[in-house]
């Protein structure tokens, strides 16, 4: 199982968290990767653990300020980057774009959605993979695999539909072991989170639950 932890804003120590990410990542089957802020992305990285943009925008080096160049994220030591998070919405011109931009410099690619609809349009555009997450539920502490699993079988039925090489992740509201192992028999390869570790008082004790029964 892939376990991408999102630290959104949150004001966590990015570097302690990464640091954690690395040593259970090193510890367990499951593969661990922290996706900081992009203005933190070098000191993630060189903590050694994998390291992720949150969003990258569908852009080229040029006259475009303000914006996020993918050139720039790998440059800083991401291997891989979300688009069109549900706080980082874009349009589906733009989510192309920002698909290719990722792909041109190297970088994996999962494209975010709500729902299953919207996860077979994502998967059309030919990311390495794509996660479901209901807003509703993103930050509640009520995992998706528990209140909502209908949206997660059927966002892997609608990836599955479309290209079968694009794998599903899954989140909102996943903090423990047990969601995870959840979100794995509705057939997630993987899930995103944030606020079960971000926000936990022990970061590393959180991350090392998440991946205990894996
Ligand atoms: O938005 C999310 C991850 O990208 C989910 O957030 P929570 O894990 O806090 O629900």
């Amino acid at each position: 199982m892939f376990v991408l932890v999102n630290l959104k804003t949150y004001p966590c120590d990015a570097v302690a968290v990464a640091e954690a990410a690395r040593d259970v990542d090193a510890s367990t089957d499951a593969r661990v990767a922290v996706a900081p802020q992009a203005a933190q992305l070098e000191r993630v990285a060189e903590t050694g653990v994998e390291t992720w943009a949150q969003h990258v925008d569908p852009i080229e080096h040029g006259s475009n300020t303000g914006h996020t160049l993918a050139e720039a994220v790998a440059d800083a030591g991401a291997v891989g980057t979300l688009i069109n998070h549900s706080e980082r919405r874009l349009k589906l011109a733009d989510v192309d774009g920002a698909v290719e931009a990722a792909q041109r410099t190297g970088l994996e690619t999962v494209v975010c959605a709500n729902n299953p609809a919207q996860i077979g349009a994502a998967a059309a555009l030919g990311p390495d993979a794509v996660a479901v997450e209901p807003p509703e539920l993103i930050g509640t502490g009520t995992p998706v695999s528990q209140a909502d699993p209908d949206i997660v079988e059927g966002a892997v039925d609608a990836a599955a539909n479309v290209d079968s090489d694009v794998s599903v992740l899954c989140g909102a509201g996943i903090s423990t072991g047990e969601d995870v192992v959840a979100a794995s028999d509705l057939g997630a390869e993987g899930v995103l989170l944030a606020s079960g570790v971000a926000k936990a008082d022990d970061p590393k004790a959180a991350l090392e639950d998440l991946v205990e029964p894996l």
